[in-house]
């Protein structure tokens, strides 16, 4: 009784109910997850095992082979695919396995193959190799040094002569040990490819997935399965008690990063209602308070263009000829002075806004001088700009010296020394951030919000006055770079509690898009 009268109450308090989406209570968000970057292993199937067996009918004493071959393992494929904000799915994850194939089967029977795996992320993405382990490559390495040595050739014997090796040979079960030394082997077939394997991306793999991507592109094939006993008869054996085993999958570490996180990004002092504005243009359901940070992470937000509610369909083609019929907004945390120093939310928030295709510079006009707010975030924004474009600077030279792939290190040792197999580094250490330096060359605008609350009318104004000084230059951009982006900047005053004056940012994010 006593908690429905209090609901009851609240209720009654509730001043608009059509507005309540953008004013909510404080428990009424959803706290979306959100990852920029992560590392994924990656494996390709391993095949299944070729088959020992014979025919086995009536009137046929010593029946011939008819093992069949083991199936090939599934492969590994990636596709990037508009819709998908974030890495996060994939970063719990971490590791994305495609099955194994099955094994060969008597009357040759062939195995079934392996399942594929499919790893969708969102258009932007960037996929970089840390690390492989690539059996084939070994078996080839092995393969050649034995042809090199002839060591397992004895002229005159067909098909030359191998020893068992256990983790290449598998025999009829129940054989004992005295049998297994009696066996002739065969020399080890040359090992085999999968012929999907030349659809693989060179190593190390570097992928720019910026397009919406219809089919998926082939990263890792499957390995081939072992092959069936019937491969192995000879003049002299022709009923082999041995079958190949499948090849072990590839195993490849990846690190993914967002290079666009979103098409718009909203840039602001805490609490001046960039999440309040996410939620009046977006679908988005942000946390929304009314006191600093309360946006501790990005939230990203999809605008539909047209959703028939009365917005305005707008349907443009982007650069890449594409018909869009919604973009993102990237709300982040609230930026304070000396960001650029790692206060606050810092740095991390200053990464997202360096991946925002236009800017979006959200200014409270009931906060005072709008200007001075609209100088300081500049002054943060293009501060971190100059610490990134030293930092690549020294990046790309510590890289081009370091970086190597696991497998053309082993590659270079004498192919005399026997090969260990290369194994997977189980510490795998990040990649350092992919950079994009020119911030102040990005479109941007103002959106001067609260615009409701009395007094804002002459602080709008004053901002209003800067900001045509910028565009017919009166005044320096406000980032200080030469090369910064000022063609005829807008500010739009807006209530974004009210959802009013922001009707025409999407049409305005469309052009600048185009820019
Ligand atoms: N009057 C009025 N209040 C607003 C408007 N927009 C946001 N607010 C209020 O301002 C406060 C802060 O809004 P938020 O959207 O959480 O601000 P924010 O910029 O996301 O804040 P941080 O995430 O902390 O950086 C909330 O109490 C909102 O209700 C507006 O247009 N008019
Ligand atoms: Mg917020």
């Amino acid at each position: 009784m006593h908690d429905n009268a209090q609901s009851e109450n609240q209720n009654n308090a509730e001043p608009d109910a059509k507005y309540s989406q953008l004013d909510p209570t404080p428990d009424d968000y959803a706290l979306t997850p959100f990852a920029d970057r992560c590392i994924l292993t990656i494996e390709a199937g391993s095949g299944g095992h070729g088959c020992v067996s014979f025919v086995r009918e009536k009137y046929i004493e010593e029946g011939p082979p008819n093992g069949g071959d083991g199936g090939s393992g599934g492969n590994v494929y990636i596709q990037a695919v508009r819709g998908e904000t974030s890495l996060h799915k994939l970063a719990r994850r971490r590791l994305m396995k495609a099955g194994r194939g099955r094994n060969g089967q008597g009357k040759m029977r062939g195995g079934e193959r392996g399942a594929d795996v499919l790893i969708t992320v969102p258009v932007g993405t960037i996929v970089r190799e840390i690390q492989r382990h690539d059996p084939f490559e070994t078996a080839e390495r092995e393969h050649e040094e034995a042809e090199r040595t002839g060591q397992m050739d004895l002229p005159g014997e067909e098909g030359g002569k191998g020893s068992y090796r256990k983790d290449k040979w598998l025999v009829f079960p129940g054989t004992v040990p005295t049998e297994l030394n009696r066996m002739v082997f065969p020399r080890l077939p040359p090992p085999r490819r999968s012929h999907l394997a030349a659809l693989q991306p060179e190593a190390p793999m570097w992928l720019d997935l910026d397009k919406h991507m219809e089919t998926p592109m082939l990263i890792a094939a499957g390995s081939m399965g072992g092959l069936g006993n019937p491969h192995f008869v000879t003049s002299n054996h022709s009923r082999p008690k041995m079958a190949t085993r499948g090849d072990e999958g590839m195993k490849i570490s990846l690190q993914l990063e967002l290079k666009l996180l979103a098409d718009l990004g909203l840039v602001g002092l805490p609490n001046v209602g960039k999440s309040t504005l996410l939620r009046a243009l977006s679908n988005s359901r942000a946390r929304i308070g009314n006191w600093a940070f309360t946006t501790l992470q990005p939230n990203v937000g999809t605008v539909v263009l047209d959703n028939h509610k009365g917005r305005p369909a707008v349907l443009r083609r982007g650069t890449d000829g594409e018909l869009r019929e919604n973009f993102t907004i990237a709300d982040v945390p609230g930026l304070i002075e000396d960001a650029h120093l790692d206060r606050g939310l810092g740095l991390g928030f200053l990464r997202h806004v360096e991946r925002a295709a236009v800017l979006a510079f959200v200014i409270d006009l009931s906060a005072g001088d709008a200007v001075a707010a609209l100088k300081l975030l500049w002054k943060e924004v293009s501060e971190y700009e100059a610490l990134r474009e030293r930092e690549l600077n020294a990046d790309t030279e510590r890289r081009m010296v370091t970086y190597r792939p696991a497998n053309s290190e082993t590659r270079r040792k004498g192919t005399s020394e026997r090969l260990e197999s290369p194994v997977m580094n189980p510490s795998i250490e990040e990649l350092p951030y992919l950079t994009s330096t020119d911030i102040s060359s990005k479109p941007w605008f103002v959106v001067a919000t609260k615009a409701d609350l009395p007094g804002t009318q002459a602080v709008y104004q004053d901002l209003q006055m800067y900001i045509r000084q910028i565009n017919n230059g009166e005044q320096p951009h406000p980032s200080g770079r030469k090369n910064a982006w000022k063609r005829n900047v807008q500010s739009i005053p807006v209530s974004a509690i009210k959802a009013e004056g922001v009707e025409i940012l999407p049409q305005l994010v469309m052009d600048l898009l185009d820019e």
